[in-house]
């Protein structure tokens, strides 16, 4: 019989007491569920003799923020546990340490990572993080690169994609981002303020070619491991530190995805300040610094991921022809701004938002907020293919934010 079952907060200490020299004799653990995602249980345990403390991740057979009538497959705690040990040995430093992963409790033990805050909530609150774009740069470029066809042995990467098959998570992906936004879809939620921007999607035969095309990448382009999430709600930071969490959406997908998850949540937040920063000049500061880590976050990736290339490629032709070099990086370019804009308006008009927005207490502005996000959105879609430059994301949402 499986030993699968949700835990509880005391079950979580017990199971926290029996990690072998963690927490020293003699310790006082308390536990606390503290899990505010849209799939898991997470238990916060901590020592008060001893001060340590650590995280128990859980999954659960159904995704939490529906209910029961939406079973969800538990394998997805393996994906997580698994992709961040390989994380973690590709991007050292960047990722919270696995003390265990238990397979039958579908259950990772990990770092607390409780003295950094969640991306999300620091940029509301109007922080800046001067190392996240040097940092996350070196994590999409490294974990893209050493498991894509150009830097990891394309014999093992076959076995790799095999492992990292993750069809029910996937599923949600490519109904929530790639297909409910564009039509009256029940899975649907907006404000009724915008219904008819929401309506203009649903009509919008261009925007519909373009997320098609994005979405067959998304379907069939296994082009590295991604993390599958990368919204600033899978970030914790400081101004010194960067550490990525939740890579549960983990599968073999195009590389632009992630880049793009990045890209997306930081323009989500710059429409968002329309209410968190009241004073119109610090408002543009602010602004203007998340569109330079933007532009920071593509011009490092880029920089990056061609010195890893130039010096650990190792497929031959593409390696040594020069031209192809740019056609790749040139397509990972649209293929990023394109996701960007697909992520964007699932936040808007699909099932699961972000805060960045849906707090806004004052009904105008969100609504104004709303609005500039999908404008912003729908226009990284329209332009993904014919763009040259992150120059021309920039634009965008400077040029839609002074409308
Ligand atoms: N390693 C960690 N250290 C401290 N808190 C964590 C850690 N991992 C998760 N959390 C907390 O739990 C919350 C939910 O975790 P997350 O992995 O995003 O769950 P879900 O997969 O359900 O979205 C995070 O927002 C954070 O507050
Ligand atoms: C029904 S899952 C919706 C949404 O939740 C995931 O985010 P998170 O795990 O960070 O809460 C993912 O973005 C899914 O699209």
């Amino acid at each position: 019989m499986s030993a699968y079952h949700p835990l509880t907060e005391q079950e979580a200490i017990e199971i926290a007491s029996t990690l072998d020299g963690f927490f020293p004799s003699g310790a006082n653990l308390s536990s606390r569920e503290i899990g505010d995602g849209n799939l898991n249980l997470v238990f916060h345990i901590t020592d008060s003799v001893s001060g340590k403390s650590l995280i128990m991740k859980q999954a659960l057979p159904y995704a939490k923020v529906v209910g029961e009538s939406w079973p969800l497959t538990l394998d997805r705690a393996r994906i997580e546990s698994e992709k961040l040990l390989l994380e973690g040995e590709l991007a050292p430093g960047l990722v919270p340490v696995v003390y265990k992963y238990d397979p039958e409790l579908y259950l990772t033990i990990m770092e607390d990572l409780s003295d950094h805050v969640i991306m999300r909530q620091g940029l509301i609150g109007g922080t800046r993080y001067p190392k996240f774009a040097d940092d996350i740069s070196t994590f999409i470029a490294r974990t893209l690169f050493f498991t894509s066809d150009l830097g990891m042995n394309q014999q093992e990467k076959k076995l790799q994609v095999k492992a990292f098959i993750n069809p029910e998570l996937c599923k949600i992906t490519e109904d929530l981002i790639f297909d409910d936004p564009y039509t009256d879809s029940p899975n649907n939620s907006f404000d009724p303020a915008i219904r008819d921007a929401a309506e203009a999607l649903w009509q919008n035969e261009q925007l519909h070619l373009e997320v098609a095309i994005l979405r067959d990448k998304f379907l069939t382009n296994a082009q590295a491991l991604l993390h599958g999430d990368l919204h600033t709600g899978s970030v914790f930071v400081t101004p010194e530190s960067t550490k990525v969490i939740d890579p549960e959406f983990a599968y073999y997908g195009p590389i632009g995805f992630d880049i793009g998850a990045v890209i997306a949540n930081l323009l989500l937040n710059f429409a968002g300040q329309e209410h968190w920063i009241t004073d119109a000049g610090q408002r543009a500061d602010f602004r203007q610094y998340l569109t330079d880590t933007v532009r920071d976050v593509w011009n490092l990736f880029d920089r990056k991921f061609r010195a890893l290339w130039q010096e650990q490629g190792l497929d031959r032709l593409a390696s040594s022809t020069p031209a192809f070099k740019d056609y790749y990086m040139q397509r990972l370019l649209q293929d990023t701004i394109g996701f960007a804009g697909c992520k964007i308006v699932r936040r808007i008009v699909g099932l699961s938002h972000v805060v960045d927005i849906d707090r806004i207490p004052d009904s105008a502005a969100k609504e104004k907020a709303q609005r500039l996000a999908l404008a912003i959105g729908t226009s990284l879609i329209l332009s993904n293919r014919k763009a040259q430059s992150i120059e021309e994301v920039i634009d965008i949402a400077l040029s839609q934010a002074n409308n």
